[in-house]
């Protein structure tokens, strides 16, 4: 088990980890997620002592990385796969860790086997490509079997069987009951391996919590296919509903259910042609939570760019209470009054260019809040709505 307690860092006047208190359980996958200069690699470097936090505590299993006698055999860690000797081959590079942590060296060539190496074993490092050398790091975690494996951007650099190679392997890991701890940015992968997501904004938490939760937090708005659109809002909203109308001619409703929306518009014999709800992808999720995060967003235009049209709320509704900690509460209208949903933050997805660091062993070695996507479209459109 991984826990961080009130991790606070500061490089000057740089907040990198902002009073982080969290736990990472054994047994599951958990994604460390966050836009760039989040402070994910300073937690993982602190925790895996390299760095010192200016307050509070990064443990593996209750212990500071500083105090653990060996290591290897108790937290296996990527952080860096390109920082290894290029003039050693990929055996030699194993045995020599192995040795300074009292591993059999037996081991080396089961890990090499485990991560697919066997045959290059002794090959020199130097002409490995980047994924070659993402298999290595990961050898190096896996060598002396440990609970606890702390990985930044492993995916990086793999081809597509070896994505799938590594999301197999980590949700094996984890089944035999080790704790996993994976940065990455790539998020329909993250949501393929993660159970849960540890999220950073600007250095402190803005979610822990699991995949499930924070995609059906964002999703939650049922898409309603009807020719009489004007007459069915008005009974949904009657019925205490939310409903947006989307450029499409489709309504988007919160707060009541498909069967429910189903008897109300049987109950007026209002035909309906299709009723659905349309669940968030990670990626919707963690834009939409961390917009007000971003540091280093480019220029990108919006995408997505029909014109929003009206919408109609029940009178008097307060706004959804936002539910993830850090973000800004919407300040509640008055009823009737327009108010723009969250739009989509203007950039584009984050591409991982930095590969992951590798440490050398003992070195120290609503919907929210009510926006709705138009269907078959990736990113949330910016619409408005009335209450
Ligand atoms: N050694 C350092 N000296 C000064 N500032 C630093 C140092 N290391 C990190 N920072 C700053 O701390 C903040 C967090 O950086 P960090 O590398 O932890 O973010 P990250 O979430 O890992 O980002 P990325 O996704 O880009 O890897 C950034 O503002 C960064 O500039």
């Amino acid at each position: 088990m991984i826990e961080l307690r009130q991790l606070t860092k500061r490089y000057g006047r740089t907040v990198a980890v902002d009073d982080l208190t969290c736990t990472v359980e054994p047994g599951i996958v958990t994604g460390f997620l966050g836009p760039n200069g989040a402070g994910k690699s300073t937690t993982m470097r602190i925790l895996l002592g390299l760095d010192a936090p200016t307050r509070g505590a990064a443990l593996i299993a209750g212990r500071r990385y500083a105090t653990i006698d060996r290591p290897l055999r108790e937290v296996g860690a990527l952080l860096d796969a390109t920082a290894v000797h290029g003039g050693r081959t990929a055996r030699n590079h194993l045995r020599w860790l192995a040795r300074t942590n009292r591993i059999p060296v037996t081991a080396v060539d089961a890990a090499l086997d485990r991560v697919g190496l066997s045959q290059v074993a002794r090959r020199r490092v130097g002409g490995f490509s980047l994924g070659m050398k993402q298999r290595l790091g990961l050898a190096v975690a896996l060598l002396g079997d440990p609970p606890v494996l702390v990985l930044d951007e492993p995916v990086n650099g793999l081809d597509p069987d070896g994505v799938r190679w590594i999301r197999e392997l980590l949700r094996g890991l984890a089944a035999e009951g080790r704790t996993v701890l994976l940065s990455s940015h790539l998020m329909s992968e993250m949501q393929l391996t993660a159970d849960r997501v540890i999220i950073l904004g600007r250095g402190r938490l803005l979610a822990d919590t699991t995949v499930t939760e924070l995609t059906e937090r964002y999703s939650g708005a049922v898409l309603v296919r009807t020719p009489r659109g004007a007459e069915l809002a008005a009974v949904l909203v009657r019925a205490g509903a939310t409903v947006a109308t989307q450029p499409d001619g489709q309504l988007a409703v919160s707060g009541l259910s498909e069967s429910a929306i189903g008897d109300l518009a049987a109950a007026q014999r209002l035909p309906l042609h299709g009723v659905s709800r349309r669940d968030a992808s990670l990626e919707e999720a963690y834009l939409r939570l961390t917009a007000e995060s971003v540091q280093f967003g480019g220029a990108t235009p919006l995408r997505g760019g029909s014109a929003p049209r009206p919408a109609v709320a029940p009178p008097n509704r307060p706004e959804p209470a936002p539910t993830a900690p850090g973000r800004a509460v919407p300040a509640p209208t008055a009823p009737g009054r327009a108010v723009p949903a969250p739009a989509a933050p203007s950039r584009a997805e984050p591409t991982p260019t930095e590969p992951g660091r590798a440490v050398p062993a003992r070195t120290p070695s609503g919907p929210a809040d009510g926006a709705v996507t138009p269907a078959g479209t990736d990113t949330p459109s910016p619409e408005r709505e009335t209450r």
